[in-house]
């Protein structure tokens, strides 16, 4: 069979590649010279897949697409109390490169604009490190994320550096409110080479990937940076991702989302997928005009917006039934797939409404896949309470999905691995 998704990729491409509205970013000279005929589009799975068509395999620089990414870092190194402190959470609504700081705090907006971007680069790795220190850092963390090392375009970064008046007006300003406390020009200067390294569109999808499965590289297995950092991260990628386009983007395309002036575009679909688009042309905002009509077109043919999310509840319990009859007769709950809260409260319904008259009672976990917490704490509860209204409580886990059974306060659970050891009397010698 041909590929389906690579064929479907290589569709789109074409229907979009007529459009040469937009420029290359004019401001970098290096960039203002890129190839405006690339064109690709690669998507990674969570299992390491890559599907692509187009120019997956040239490389570009990262631009601001190693914002989130560098955050990520910054929020592991330094932990978030001290990264919140110096850099919000707000959407600017702003140019990504508007010269602002929220007044009072005198903290840039948030990450995603360069004054956050700034700042953030110089919270990336331990305090004391040096400034080379420092960029080998986030090298090498993005590496992580990308799965294979990675280098930097010295020609772009030094065509940058070399008109960086900009970005030096914001560290500068940054210093003059102790936001920076380093000097301003060698944190532009780290922050420049950051922008500089080198990706492909394949690359991009798997740093996206990465975010998408909960910080761990799909293809190496490396946590590159803890969950709750990657909450953080995508949350503000939806918020704030696309600068002054990102309420837009947010309700049409609904992806937490990354560009950079060189034309790159990420996004990352949380437990799905990670997608990555390359086109050099970009509209008004700085966001790369093919990249943004592809990214429209994955999200409404395939239903990617983070908003739409199947009722996953509904399916939880998969059967309710006995097994064996008389006194040893077995009732079991038969859970199946993911549970969150409302597949939780799917189970806690069922053991309201129709309260087991067996004495023995089996929780059967053999087709779930995962519990998150709220759900492990409610299923412990059932267990507790039919504890306490007299039943012998099981729990069907062959495969230890249920982190630490103990539902405490007089509740008790016997684990075994299939529903047969359940329901075979206490004590009967098969
Ligand atoms: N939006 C971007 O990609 C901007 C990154 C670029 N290096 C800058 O600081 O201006």
């Amino acid at each position: 069979m041909r590929p389906i998704i690579p064929d479907y990729l290589a569709e789109v491409l074409g229907d979009v590649e007529p459009d040469t509205s937009g420029e290359p970013a004019g401001y970098i000279p290096e960039l203002a010279t890129a190839d405006t005929k690339y064109l690709g589009a690669a998507f990674a799975m969570l299992d390491g897949e890559v599907y692509g068509a187009g120019d997956i395999d040239i490389e570009f620089t990262i631009q601001s697409i190693s914002k989130p990414f560098v955050y990520a870092l910054a929020l592991s190194d330094r932990g978030f109390d001290s990264v919140v402190a110096k850099v919000g959470v707000e959407p600017s609504g702003e140019a990504f490169n508007e010269i602002s700081l929220e007044s009072g705090t005198g903290r840039p907006l948030n990450p995603m604009i360069n004054a956050g971007a700034i700042t953030v680069h110089s919270l990336a790795g331990a305090e004391d490190l040096d400034p080379a220190g420092r960029v080998e850092r986030v090298l090498r963390g993005l590496s992580a994320f990308a799965g294979r090392r990675l280098k930097m375009d010295e020609a772009v970064y030094a065509s940058e550096i070399e008109h960086a008046h900009r970005n030096l007006a914001i560290a500068h300003m940054l210093r003059s409110h102790d936001i920076l406390t380093g000097d301003a020009r060698t944190v532009v200067d780290g922050y420049t080479r950051q922008c500089s390294v080198l990706v492909t569109a394949r690359d991009l999808a798997m740093m996206a990937a990465t975010l998408a499965n909960r910080g761990m590289n799909p293809l190496s297995g490396e946590q590159v940076v803890p969950e709750a950092v990657v909450r953080q991260v995508l949350s503000v990628m939806f918020s704030c991702g696309m600068y002054d386009a990102a309420g837009d983007w947010g309700t049409q395309v609904g992806i937490p989302a990354k560009s950079g002036v060189a034309g790159g575009l990420i996004g990352a679909l949380p437990g799905q997928v990670g997608i990555a688009t390359f086109s050099p042309r970009l509209d008004v905002h700085g966001n790369s005009v093919r990249g943004v009509s592809l990214f429209e077109r994955f999200s409404s043919d395939m239903g990617l917006h983070v908003m739409e999310v199947p009722p996953a509840a509904l399916a939880v319990l998969r059967s309710n039934h006995v097994v064996g009859s008389g006194p040893n007769a077995l009732r079991v709950l038969e859970l199946q797939g993911g549970i969150g809260f409302a597949g939780a409260e799917r189970v806690v319904k069922e053991a309201v409404d129709n309260p087991p008259s067996e004495v023995k009672v089996a929780l059967d976990l053999t087709r779930v896949y995962s519990i998150d917490d709220v759900a492990r704490r409610m299923l412990l509860e059932i267990a507790r309470r039919l504890t306490l209204s007299g039943h012998d409580v099981y729990l069907v886990d062959p495969e230890s999905i249920m982190k630490d059974p103990d539902p405490g306060d007089g509740g008790r659970v016997t684990v075994v691995d299939s529903v047969d050891q359940a329901a075979i009397p206490m004590g009967a010698v098969q």
